[in-house]
């Protein structure tokens, strides 16, 4: 079977610069899901026009920036991630061609060939969080595999989350012993009958 070999990590955005070319549907869509995960998140957001909807995406997050002008290479300058999301081809090229120069990673919206990244799909309850990807194959299986998750997670699980965290912070011992004590409380969660 074939496998997905990408590398999941969890970034903190608000610790990081994020630079979105496009502010039509694709650039809302991106920056809704970064603003959804992170609300944190600082993002400046590049185009030669905003889709009316994106001032009520952005409003109420201090630390998104809207700047209406074309591209310039200069953009790039002191940003950690770029999503390129304008409808114009070349232009995505050149800003990928600028971002790999400047060893920025980066996503091209509608070219998974010219993405260091994927966005995913995702899951959030409380602290838990479970970002699905298809390896690009099926973005709408992702949706629907989180719209599943989302109604087959408990609510409880938080409570649970917390408790943990709590039990954790007040265990004694080596690191050995604590692994060995939260893997015996927590064993009831996958119990067999
Ligand atoms: C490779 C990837 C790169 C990236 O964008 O990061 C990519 C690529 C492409 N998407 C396309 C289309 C659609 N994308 C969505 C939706 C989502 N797309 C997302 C991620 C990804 N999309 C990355 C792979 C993720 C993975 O591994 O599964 C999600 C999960 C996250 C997010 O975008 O935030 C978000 C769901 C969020 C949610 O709701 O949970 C829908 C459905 C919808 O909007 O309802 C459609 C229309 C239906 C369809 O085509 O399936 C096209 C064709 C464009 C064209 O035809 O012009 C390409 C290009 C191509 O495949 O060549
Ligand atoms: N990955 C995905 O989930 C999907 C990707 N796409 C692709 O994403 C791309 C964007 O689609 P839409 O948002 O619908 O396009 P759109 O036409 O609604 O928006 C394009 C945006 O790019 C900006 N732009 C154009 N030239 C610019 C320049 N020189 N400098 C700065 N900004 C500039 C415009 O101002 C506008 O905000 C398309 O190529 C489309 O094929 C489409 C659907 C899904």
């Amino acid at each position: 079977m074939e496998q997905n070999h990408l590398f999941p990590i969890f970034l903190k955005l608000d610790q990081l610069q994020v630079l979105v070319v496009g502010g039509g549907n694709v650039g809302c869509e991106k920056v809704g899901a970064i603003l959804n995960n992170c609300p944190a998140a600082r993002v400046t957001v590049v185009a030669t026009w905003f889709a009316p909807e994106m001032a009520g995406i952005v409003e109420g997050f201090p630390n998104v920036t809207l700047v209406e002008k074309p591209f310039s290479c200069g953009d790039i300058f002191g940003k950690d991630l770029v999503i390129a999301a304008t409808a114009d081809r070349d232009l995505n090229y050149c800003i990928w061609e600028k971002s790999k120069a400047a060893k920025v990673l980066i996503n091209v919206a509608d070219t998974p060939a010219l993405c260091d990244f994927y966005l995913s799909s995702v899951v959030q309850k409380g602290n838990l969080k479970i970002a699905i990807s298809t390896n690009g194959k099926s973005p709408t299986i992702a949706k629907r595999l989180k719209e599943v998750l989302n109604e087959s997670i408990p609510e409880g699980l938080e409570s649970i989350l917390q408790h943990l965290h709590a039990i954790r912070d007040r265990l004694k011992g080596d690191f050995s012993e604590k692994v060995r004590k939260l893997n015996e409380l927590t064993s009831v969660l996958v119990k067999k009958d």
